[in-house]
């Protein structure tokens, strides 16, 4: 097809605003997908994925639309919708002219329908505002595109007004992409130029990288190269979505479609990364290529030692689909065998840690979340650490570096003093407000990562009753007066249980760690000591006293039927636990150091 009647688009939305309804819509009304095999949110796979074994993700997806006597290509790219995949989202927001940017007409803009804006603005994409869930009774939807065109700084009536889940007017949005949103520009006969902006792990056809082709053109004969990553490669197959899977002769400059690689795992074939040809390579990649690294790491294990297999497993699955998840396994005297994990941010992690126990029936405990620190050495060098086990002796350490965040909040005006306060809590610093509309101001912070990586999201959500939403990333390393919070129990440090904390707040939380774990370390044949310690100092300290435990004084008489079920009893109470020395500690106290801010 001429690239003049290609057009490449995507939806952007805050989560929950009603993308994948959207998507739904237009494939139905364009007949991509007929009524009948409908199935609610065909973008949203994951379900097929875990059903089929075989993974059918149709993040792009080619319809079919006949407008004005003249047949279109209409390329829908689908974009991630967790912050923590700001990354991926700017690379599938690059393999488009134009972006669909839908708002909930009861919510309004949202944190992620800014950063999502302000993404596709900064590669040029156009916009076609969409107004969503007007059939809401509660939907304002005047106020909102009102908000809408002083933030685009449009005409109220370019904002197309829809029901997505009705279909009320979604007919409308097909014209204006193929009228507003250019085509692609791009040349056959130039070198091969194709940016992959997603992938996924197919177990017949190897990884399957999302392409979307720049300059020149391929057939599945060609041998191929990553540009970035240096791999090379002869396809199994090319094609496009229509919405499965559907190999084609060629890919052309413009188009939008899937290279099945044959290649083993996600991290030989890099969002990001550009495909050209071996024997006739493009002089240079496509603009913004970046390795994503991991911010946010904790150890996971499993509650059973028996699942440490089934936890492996499940982890290299993941890891297939997944190329920001990284893991490498761990051993914690107090947890025993278990894994490393390093995540994208605190949302990927929350993600992460739902599919090992959703979808893998695994029983997992997480250990305190941490931020990876730069450690500076007196003799010069430094190091980069992101478990508290790793940090050298204090003699050694001359500073202690975190990385710190920029932080957007939107939130009602309401709760400003409240959004400030917690923010401050958390040691965040104010920079600046704005007000993307009125009643709603969006506030910037600069925050240490490691203090909104627990409970921050929670409690910010709960302080507005839901109605703030936020976004963040990277800024720099900053130096932060850290220290290593140590607990010893019985005199041995607990691996498990030390962390890295601000020095003015070692003090507070050591006692109130230790207080936490006195409530939750039962009472033992023998006395146990706990001890908070930073600095060659112990902070705080407490005692459980000791106790001698008969269940079977409880018995009197001679039945021994309920003598044997009691010692059953006490035998699977005992498996919660953990032993440390010959201390059993419950699982509930290594996660006492993550919930100390709830206190
Ligand atoms: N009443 C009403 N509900 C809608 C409409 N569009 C979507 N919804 C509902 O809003 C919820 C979120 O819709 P999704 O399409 O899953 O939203 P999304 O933006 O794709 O969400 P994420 O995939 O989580 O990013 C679902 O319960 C939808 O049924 C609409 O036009 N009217």
């Amino acid at each position: 097809m001429l690239t003049n009647h290609i057009r490449n688009f995507c939806i952007i939305a805050h989560v929950d605003h009603g993308k994948s309804t959207l998507a739904d819509r237009l494939l139905q009304i364009t007949g991509t997908v007929s009524d009948r095999d409908m199935k609610d949110q065909i973008l949203d796979s994951m379900d097929l994925e875990r059903e089929k074994g075989v993974t059918i993700k149709a993040s792009a997806v080619r319809m079919n639309y006949h407008y004005g006597d003249e047949d279109f290509e209409l390329n829908l790219i689908d974009t991630p919708g967790h912050v923590d995949f700001n990354y991926e989202v700017s690379r599938a927001l690059a393999a488009c002219e134009g972006a669909l940017l839908v708002v909930d007409a009861t919510q309004g803009i949202e944190a992620q329908t800014l950063a999502n804006l302000y993404l596709a603005l900064e590669l040029d994409l156009v916009i076609i505002p969409v107004l969503n869930k007007i059939d809401l009774p509660s939907a304002i939807p005047d106020e909102i595109a009102a908000d809408l065109s002083s933030l685009l700084g449009v005409p109220v009536e370019d904002m197309i007004r829809v029901s997505a889940k009705a279909g009320t007017n979604v007919e409308k949005i097909l014209p204006a992409i193929v009228e507003k949103i250019p085509p692609p520009q791009g040349d056959n006969q130039n070198p091969l130029q194709a940016l992959i902006f997603d992938s996924h792990y197919d177990s017949y056809k190897g990884v399957i990288a999302y392409v979307r082709v720049f300059e020149g053109q391929l057939k599945c004969t060609d041998t191929l190269r990553m540009m970035a990553n240096t791999t090379e490669f002869k396809p199994v197959e090319v094609g496009i979505f229509n919405p499965f899977m559907h190999s084609t002769e060629k890919l052309e400059a413009g188009d939008v479609g899937y290279i099945a690689s044959g290649l083993k795992t996600v991290r030989d074939c890099r969002v990001g990364d550009t495909i050209t040809q071996l024997n006739n390579p493009a002089p240079k990649q496509l603009h913004g290529y970046k390795n994503p690294k991991p911010m946010v790491f904790a150890g996971i294990y499993p509650v059973e030692g028996e699942d440490y297999d089934d936890l492996k497993e499940a982890l290299e699955k993941l890891q297939l689909n997944d190329a920001s998840l990284i893991y490498e396994p761990e051993t914690s005297q107090a947890l025993n065998f278990g894994f490393r994990c390093g995540f994208l941010g605190l949302f990927h992690m929350e993600i992460i840690q739902e599919r090992l126990e959703r979808e893998y029936n695994l029983d997992i405990v997480l250990t305190a979340p941490t931020v990876e620190y730069e450690v500076i050495l007196r003799s010069g060098s430094s190091t980069f650490i992101d478990s508290p086990v790793d940090l050298p002796d204090e003699g050694e350490i001359a500073d202690i570096r975190e990385p710190w965040m920029d932080l957007w909040i939107i939130t009602p005006t309401d709760y400003y003093g409240s959004v400030m306060e917690l923010v401050r809590k958390r040691n965040g610093v104010y920079v600046e407000q704005e007000y993307p509309a009125p009643n709603r101001v969006q506030l910037k912070f600069e925050v240490p990562l490691s203090e909104i990586i627990v409970n921050f999201f929670d409690e910010l959500k709960s302080r507005t009753r839901g109605y703030a939403s936020m976004d963040y990333q990277f800024k720099e390393y900053r130096s932060g007066h850290l220290v290593k919070l140590e607990v010893l129990i019985s005199s041995e440090p607990v691996d498990a249980l030390a962390s890295i904390v601000h020095k003015e707040q070692a003090y507070s939380k050591g006692q109130k760690l230790v207080s936490k774990l006195k409530r939750l370390i039962p009472q033992q044949l023998f006395e146990v000591s706990i001890q908070a310690a930073s600095e060659g100092r112990i902070i705080s300290r407490a005692t459980v006293k000791a106790l001698r435990k008969d269940v079977l004084s409880k018995c009197y008489g001679g039945d021994i039927s309920r003598k044997k079920k009691l010692l059953e009893k006490q035998k699977k109470g005992k498996k919660r636990m953990k032993m440390v020395g010959n201390i059993e500690i419950p699982q509930e106290a290594f996660m006492a150091v993550l919930q100390l801010e709830e206190d």
